[in-house]
């Protein structure tokens, strides 16, 4: 990792490299017939005979799919979508594992044209309710065991749905894989302008429900950038991220990156454990992985022995979610001989800061990295002044001067962190002197769990509905395995005590109804929580008092 330092790369640099007409023109082609992501992605690397997927299902079995495969599988979804009405511009949801009519759905939807909103399979039904609210989505897409949910969601729109054998159809639903061998594969894209969506996805609040991020076309310039310069992806090699595409880094980097420079990607089905992701690095002969520092710390948990199968076989590691501790930094050179590499970035935006594997510079364990070519990264203080290395600050972007930057609001909310001229991430860090980034925090009271970024609103406001709880303030509190846990103080109802079953109870509660990530794995009942004069909860002592305690123990 002795590389010459080149700082911070400069918005000149960045201008440079990045000359946006020209890659506009590049990858959009004439501007005048417009962009179709399904062609960026696809399209344009059929008939080659090209390896585009290796999806193995969760029992193990192996299916390749070519570019070709699923330009066909995307052009039958095409069908099924005109034939519900689903035109261009229209939101169709996806809640589906990790199978390839998962990505054919995806890819169809941008086809014709349509936006394509992820649905995590682990949410319950009021996570649905609420996306699918603001969405407005005019079709779900989902399988047998995902489909009961709907159920429970309140003006749900139509249902495709992908059947195991012998399930019985809901009535009124379409069956999906029948619908597909039925329809045709012949549908031309449509083609639109690189400030049209292709994607709608959402972000944890602090203060109310997850609000929607539009992606507009123009974010694939971000997105291919981060695959050749953080990732380092190349031709040869095989490729795996195994963040689930329901949340942003799946979505942007497990599908849409590759895809677009044309370089397969690999879908595990089945649910993560650190002896199946061994099994399949060594299977599949992986050579770039990306994933969550959860994710990878459950890996050396599982001890030299199990690594030492593999050692050596990894050409690069990616790390994002959370920062990235040294140890395991430290632990990836011994133990498997591979530069692991922290990646820093958001729904809003996607990556941004990188110690990138294809770019030349200092890696600094520890760091975040450098801004990514494309971005001018700065650290603001609360009056919105610049500050210079050490001086602790809000992550930013200077808009202006940022030609890869897509972000600018959230879908019929109000963006407070657009102001000025800057982008605030709410992350607060400082720059170190060699202009590499180092995290804090966060500046609100988002969570940040095994690489989920968790909403306290939404679990307390699940909490609030089972009838022991009468008040609820759910925190962040640090853990060495998981970075962070949700814990939840709770007041009860008169009528009730606090106790283990009770706690349990309201732990699968929040599971069912909200996600099941996202549910409390300490409870602690208490007479009162911490207000302000005017009543809002004060999440900060708690967090600071847990803190302490825990430093204590
Ligand atoms: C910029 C960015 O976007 S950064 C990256 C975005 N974030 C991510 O992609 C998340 C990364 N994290 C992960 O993938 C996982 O946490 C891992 C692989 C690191 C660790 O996984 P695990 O600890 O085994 O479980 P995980 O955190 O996924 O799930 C928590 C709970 O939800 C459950 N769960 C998770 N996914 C599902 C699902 N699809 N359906 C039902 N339940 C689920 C799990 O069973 C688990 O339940 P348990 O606590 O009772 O055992």
């Amino acid at each position: 990792m002795t590389r010459a330092s080149v700082g911070v790369p400069r918005y000149e640099d960045a201008v440079q490299r990045f000359r946006i007409e020209d890659e506009v023109a590049r990858l959009h082609g004439d501007l005048a017939t417009g962009i179709n992501a399904y062609v960026e992605c696809c399209g344009r690397y059929t008939g080659e005979n090209r390896l585009a997927l290796r999806a193995l299902s969760a029992a193990g079995e192996l299916r390749e799919l070519s570019f070709d495969d699923l330009a066909d599988m995307s052009g039958r979804v095409d069908t099924l979508l005109k034939d519900v009405g689903v035109g261009p511009g229209d939101v169709v949801a996806g809640m589906l594992p990790r199978i390839p009519e998962l990505v054919a759905l995806i890819l169809g939807t941008w086809r014709i044209g349509a936006v394509y909103q992820p649905l995590f399979t682990a949410f319950g039904p009021k996570a649905i309710e609420h996306r699918l609210g603001y969405s407005g989505a005019k079709l779900v897409v989902t399988n047998a065991a995902n489909r009961g949910k709907l159920d429970e969601v309140e003006n749900h729109p139509r249902v495709a749905t992908i059947l195991a054998a012998g399930d019985a159809l809901p009535e009124g639903d379409i069956d999906f894989r029948v619908a597909l061998a039925a329809a045709s594969p012949d549908c031309p894209p449509v083609m639109r302008k690189g400030s049209d969506l292709f994607m709608m996805m959402s972000t944890s609040g602090t203060t109310g429900h997850p609000k929607g991020v539009p992606v507009p076309l123009n974010a694939l310039l971000a997105f291919g950038a981060y695959m050749r310069d953080a990732i380092g992806l190349r031709p040869d090699d095989v490729f795996w991220n195994i963040a689930d595409p329901g949340w942003a880094y799946g979505l942007y980097y497990a599908i849409t990156g590759p895809l677009q420079l044309g370089i397969a990607t690999t879908f595990y089905e089945g649910a993560f454990n650190a002896k199946s992701t061994y099994d399949i690095v060594e299977r599949l002969g992986v050579t770039s992985i990306a994933g969550s520092p959860t994710a990878y710390r459950l890996l050396m948990a599982e001890g030299a022995e199990a690594a030492a199968r593999i050692k050596g076989r990894l050409r690069v590691a990616s790390s994002a979610g959370e920062p990235l501790n040294p140890e395991v930094i430290r632990w990836f050179d011994a133990h498997l001989s591979a530069p692991i590499h922290d990646h820093y970035g958001q729904t809003e935006n996607g990556m941004m800061v990188n110690n990138h594997h294809g770019l030349s510079h200092a890696v600094r364990p520890g760091s975040a990295g450098f801004a990514m070519p494309g971005y001018r990264m700065v650290v603001l203080d609360e009056a919105g002044n610049e500050l210079g290395p050490n001086q602790p600050g809000i992550l930013a972007v200077d808009i202006a001067k940022s030609p890869l930057l897509w972000f600018d609001g959230y879908h019929q909310a109000e963006t407070p962190a657009i102001s000025g001229g800057y982008y605030r991430t709410g992350d607060t860090v400082e720059y170190e002197p060699d202009g590499s980034v180092s995290f804090i925090g966060r500046a609100d009271d988002v969570i940040t769990s095994a690489g989920y970024r968790i909403g306290p609103f939404d679990v307390e406001s699940a909490l609030i509905e089972h009838p022991a709880v009468n008040e609820a303030a759910v925190v962040g509190v640090p853990d060495p395995q998981r970075t962070e846990i949700v814990k939840a103080f709770v007041v009860l109802a008169p009528t009730y005590k606090g106790s283990e079953d009770l706690t349990e109870e309201l732990a699968q509660h929040v599971k069912k109804r909200l996600s099941a990530h996202a549910y409390p794995r300490e409870v602690e009942f208490v007479t009162e929580l911490p207000k302000t004069p005017s009543g809002k909860i004060q999440r900060f002592l708690l967090r600071k008092a847990e803190v302490e305690k825990r430093k204590g123990g």
